[in-house]
């Protein structure tokens, strides 16, 4: 479990006893299900928010998923704060009630189980990122959109950012990427914007990662164009600093490459608090976790909103 002094921060089980209260307590527009399994065999939990939940209703979807590296426990809570903020204000809040009654919202709140636990299994931070199959691979490099094609990962098992055997190696990656395959209805991909959370530095980050390039196969002008002026808009309200990915470093076989690359969902990569420090800006103390979190609220409204242009 965390340290004594970080108790704020919710444990896997803990997380999971968050989501079935939430079912409990908005029955009609919280759904529990699962896009599948961890590699040590752990449930990997999703929760659906939208007014009739138990229909698949034609309204813009936008996935949320959190905690994909391990050691980056802040986005869990990210992830469900945004659960608290759209079941909790559905009810007293006009502008949530009419975000939840006109998308359907998909949160994915540890896309890393078995890393996220290992990380304080012991009661002492292990500063862990990957998953934990074999030497852990980091799924943020995993996924199946030139995949390993241009030096942003690395073919050694006992790197940080280790790209797997192979594309979607992982069982992590391999779920979720399974569950937005399996939105591709009537031959239209049903999500239409997605932020994939991690920490740290204060960035929104948008696609692609694997190049410098602004346009490329895929991304024209006038698309880079408006990850840009939203990407923009977006970090005016949380003060974090917009930039394509690859402005930080390149990589190769990342989540929102895959996202846009496949299925040209809208998507981004926010880099939540702190700004910088070393290894433990990985591990900020919880006291910070409702300022952080609720910091991002009018960015995932304006995400939220773009889901239906
Ligand atoms: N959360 S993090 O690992 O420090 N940064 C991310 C940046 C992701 C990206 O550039 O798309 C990563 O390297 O996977
Ligand atoms: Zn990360």
């Amino acid at each position: 479990d965390f340290p004594p002094a970080d108790r704020g921060f919710h444990n896997f089980d803990e997380m999971n006893a968050e989501l079935d209260k939430a079912v409990q307590d908005h029955r009609a527009i919280a759904v529990r299900s699962s896009i599948g399994r961890s590699y040590q065999g752990r449930d990997i939990p999703m929760l659906k928010i939208s007014d009739n939940a138990a229909q698949d209703e034609n309204e813009p979807e936008v996935l949320f998923n959190c905690n994909q590296h391990a050691r980056e426990h802040l986005t869990t809570e990210m992830c469900l704060h945004i659960i608290n903020r759209f079941t909790d204000g559905y009810a007293t809040n006009p502008a949530v009630k009419s975000v939840v009654d006109s998308r359907e919202i998909w949160v994915v709140p540890v896309t890393n189980p078995d890393g996220s636990v290992y990380d304080v299994a012991s009661g002492q931070y292990q500063g862990w990122r990957k998953n934990r199959q074999g030497s852990g691979t980091d799924t943020n490099r995993n996924w199946g959109y030139r995949w390993g094609c241009c030096g942003g990962s690395s073919s050694n098992p006992n790197s940080d950012t280790y790209r797997g055997s192979a594309a979607f190696s992982a069982p992590e990656s391999a779920a979720l990427a399974r569950f937005v395959d399996s939105r591709v209805v009537g031959g239209k991909q049903q999500i239409r914007a997605h932020i994939d959370w991690h920490t740290f530095s204060e960035l929104v980050l948008w696609p692609y990662g694997y190049t410098y390039n602004n346009t490329a196969e895929g991304m024209t002008q006038q698309e880079y164009d408006r990850f840009a002026r939203v990407g923009t808009e977006m970090a005016r309200t949380n003060g974090y600093t917009p930039q394509q990915s690859s402005d930080l470093y390149i990589t190769d076989g990342s989540t929102t490459d895959w996202m846009w690359g496949k299925h040209k969902i809208f998507s981004f990569t926010f880099e939540m608090y702190p700004s910088g420090g070393g290894i433990d800006g990985f591990y900020p103390d919880d006291e910070v976790i409702g300022r952080e979190t609720a910091r991002n609220d009018a960015a995932v409204d304006i995400l939220l909103r773009e889901a239906g242009v």
